[in-house]
């Protein structure tokens, strides 16, 4: 009779317990309703397993967001909130085996500006950080919502164009040079608006590169942009020289 009503009752009450301390908050066998000290213990249990429930749930879910707001953080230029080159890297990383298992072309633009130390030195590092924005802000309004852009670091930037051929590559990166060279400034002294522009030097992605010989092609038609005379956009060649793309 004592085991039946009391003690029975108790040990699937304890049994119930043992599953929330596993994190198994699933409808346990409880015993049923009753209207005396035992049926107001299992009433008890059931309030507060909802309520350790709900705030692991909670819990949960803060943790969740937080890592997600730390991990965007950890990959984002805080200057120009454009990638960084961690970010950048994860996501060349993840486009070169995508391309790799679908055969997919995807372009890459070193972009960088010309003569900033010049802008630092004449009209002070405020000037040379907006000069940075602009142009990021140009960039992004300029690629496509499925390309990325990267502020790699200093006065360069880093933009991976998905899905992309020769053509679509030379268009793109020429558009941002000339969007640059005619609309972007700084003020200078007195006001008086002083313009400045960007070399790029560009590279297609060609089956089996790894990310340092796709990084070092896109840098190396750069430095072939920079030695051409600046203010000009060049692009690696596969099986062949780079060739300067005149302005
Ligand atoms: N304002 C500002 N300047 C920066 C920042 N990071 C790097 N710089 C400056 O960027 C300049 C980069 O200049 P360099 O790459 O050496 O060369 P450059 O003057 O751009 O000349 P070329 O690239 O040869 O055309 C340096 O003076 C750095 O101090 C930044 O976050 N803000």
């Amino acid at each position: 009779m004592l085991g039946r009503s009391i003690l029975r009752p108790l040990e699937r009450l304890a049994g119930a317990m043992r599953q929330v301390e596993k994190g198994d908050y699933s409808e346990q066998s409880l015993p049923p309703a009753r209207d005396d000290e035992i049926g107001r213990l299992v009433a008890h249990f059931r309030t507060m397993r909802q309520s350790v429930q709900e705030s692991r749930h909670s819990l949960e879910e803060k943790v969740r967001e937080r890592t997600e707001a730390l991990d965007h953080l950890t990959k984002t230029d805080p200057l120009t909130e454009l990638l960084n080159r961690r970010g950048m890297t994860e996501r060349l990383e993840a486009e070169i085996s995508r391309a790799g298992r679908n055969n997919s072309r995807f372009g890459i633009v070193w972009l960088d500006l010309d003569r900033f130390k010049d802008i630092n030195d004449q009209h002070g590092h405020k000037r040379g950080d907006e000069a940075l924005i602009k142009v990021s802000r140009l960039i992004r309004s300029i690629i496509r919502p499925y390309d990325s852009a990267a502020r790699w670091g200093g006065d360069e930037f880093l933009m991976l164009l998905q899905q992309c051929d020769g053509p679509a590559l030379e268009l793109l990166s020429e558009r941002i040079r000339a969007a640059v060279a005619t609309s972007c400034h700084v003020d200078g002294h007195d006001g008086i608006p002083v313009p400045f522009s960007i070399s790029a030097g560009t590279y297609l992605y060609d089956d089996g590169d790894d990310l340092e010989t796709i990084l070092l092609r896109a840098d190396l038609a750069l430095y072939e942009a920079k030695e051409g005379g600046r203010n000009r956009v060049s692009h690696y060649r596969q099986r062949g020289p780079v060739r300067l793309q005149s302005r």
